[in-house]
């Protein structure tokens, strides 16, 4: 049986969205949830960078466009993009620790959206993540990209699990699979 739920698609199909609608759809029926979640920043219409937002609320860079010379010097870059370790790791890691505490009630859920390219430079959260997936009082519900470029490695780790289960949302299915992804992570719980 599955222990983890992932959502995969191309960027921008709405894998997010669904996140946070079984969030919401989990939190209300009395399941602990934490974790976070990934969202665009735009400023006049123009994409800027993405924020990482935890469940709890807080809110800080994962990462912003970079001027020409900046980004040729950063190590810590996806094209345009500088990924801001210190503000990703400050925000994320602690939302992963203690991940064996289970409650009385079931397994908490921690949404991981996602384990992508800009988080993977990141040694800490993919310990943190490793960690997740082998802790016994813990269901993921997480976003994972489409193969695409040079593989990611704890993402192909991820996919070769025997435990998981990935959705693919596509343009048809998203509008439908809200109530089978919630199933899915309660199942996983038990
Ligand atoms: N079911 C839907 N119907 C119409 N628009 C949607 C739907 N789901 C998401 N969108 C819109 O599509 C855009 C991208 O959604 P979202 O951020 O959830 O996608 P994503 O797959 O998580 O993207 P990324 O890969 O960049 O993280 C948003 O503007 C959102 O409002």
């Amino acid at each position: 049986m599955a222990k983890h739920v992932f959502l995969t698609g191309p960027p921008g199909i709405g894998k997010t969205t669904l996140i946070k609608k079984a969030t919401e759809a989990l939190k209300s029926s009395g399941v602990p949830i934490d974790g976070f979640y990934t969202e665009e920043v735009r400023e006049g219409g123009r994409r800027i960078g993405f924020d990482v937002v935890t469940l709890s609320g807080r809110r800080g860079t994962l990462s912003r466009l970079g001027s020409d010379s900046s980004t040729a010097r950063c190590e810590y870059r996806v094209g345009q993009y500088i990924v801001d370790l210190v503000s990703f790791e400050h925000l994320v890691l602690p939302v992963l620790r203690n991940v064996d505490l289970g409650s009385d009630t079931g397994k908490k859920v921690h949404v991981i959206d996602e384990v992508g390219k800009m988080e993977l430079f990141s040694q800490s959260f993919i310990q943190a993540v490793r960690q997740t997936l082998t802790a016994s009082g813990t269901t993921i519900l997480g976003t994972i990209p489409i193969p695409k470029g040079k593989p990611l490695g704890l993402v192909e780790e991820i996919r070769s699990r025997k435990d998981i289960k990935v959705f693919n949302v596509t343009k048809e299915n998203r509008d439908n699979i809200l109530q089978d992804i919630v199933t899915t992570v309660q199942n996983c719980r038990k």
